[in-house]
């Protein structure tokens, strides 16, 4: 098997931002702001290498050819968690569009429960970024995956903050055209399945507690 690519942004500032999402003492707006400036950081490392198209344009001075991004990605926060970082994502690719999934894992047994579908029918040819900080067992991450073969895609980055080595794995080994651009790999999953030392409950950390209906 041909690893699966991946890149950890193991860059001061973004160790720091880590640092501030681990914290318990970091409150919700605190957590939301770190979350926000990493997820700047990995999109730009994300991009790094992504192919330019030539733009003509003119300066004050002189005609120019600059460049802008050839396919800008299909962003697609997961639900929650995820659309902490949405906006900063988009601020970096403002031209692009924006899915979204939403997934809640079961507490018992950390299946991915899915609650919401909003995709393009067919992503052929379009490069893909999946938002979620968390990678724990990796069931949430193939299941949005599976979404996305599912309608063709076949360039995929999963935008992580922290990674337990199990969810790097689950992806590694479902073959999907994927590669992971990540923060941080950390040590384990818990009993819970929670990322250990990981940051916690990621949704809970930026919104409080998720609601269910009653029907659920
Ligand atoms: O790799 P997995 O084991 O599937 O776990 C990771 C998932 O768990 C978290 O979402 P959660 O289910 O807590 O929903 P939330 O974002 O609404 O809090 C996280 O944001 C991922 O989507
Ligand atoms: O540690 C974890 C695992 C799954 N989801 C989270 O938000 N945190
Ligand atoms: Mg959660």
């Amino acid at each position: 098997m041909i690893g699966m690519e991946r890149l950890i942004v193991d860059h001061p500032l973004a160790a720091a931002r880590l640092t501030t999402m681990r914290d318990e003492t970091t409150d919700n707006a605190g957590f939301r702001a770190a979350l926000s400036d990493l997820t700047q950081m990995l999109v730009y490392e994300a991009l790094a290498g992504a192919p330019k198209a030539d733009v003509q344009i003119k300066t004050p001075l002189t005609p120019f050819t600059g460049s802008r991004l050839a396919k800008p990605p299909l962003l697609v926060p997961v639900l929650r968690a995820g659309l902490g970082m949405v906006e900063q994502a988009h601020a970096m690719v403002p031209e692009a569009q924006v899915g979204f999934v939403g997934i809640a894992r079961d507490e018992r047994t950390a299946q991915p429960v899915p609650y919401l579908e909003s995709l393009p029918d067919d992503l052929s040819g379009h490069p893909v970024f999946v938002l979620d900080p968390m990678l724990a067992t990796g069931g949430s991450m193939l299941h949005t995956m599976e979404l996305l073969v599912a309608r063709n895609a076949t360039d995929i980055t999963a935008v992580c903050v922290v990674a337990a080595p199990q969810g790097v794995e689950a992806l590694e080994r479902s073959g999907h055209p994927c590669r992971l651009v990540v923060a941080a790999i950390d040590e384990g999953l818990d009993e819970a399945n929670y990322i250990v030392p990981g940051l916690g409950d990621a949704g809970d950390r930026q919104f409080g507690p998720r609601w269910t209906s009653a029907a659920d």
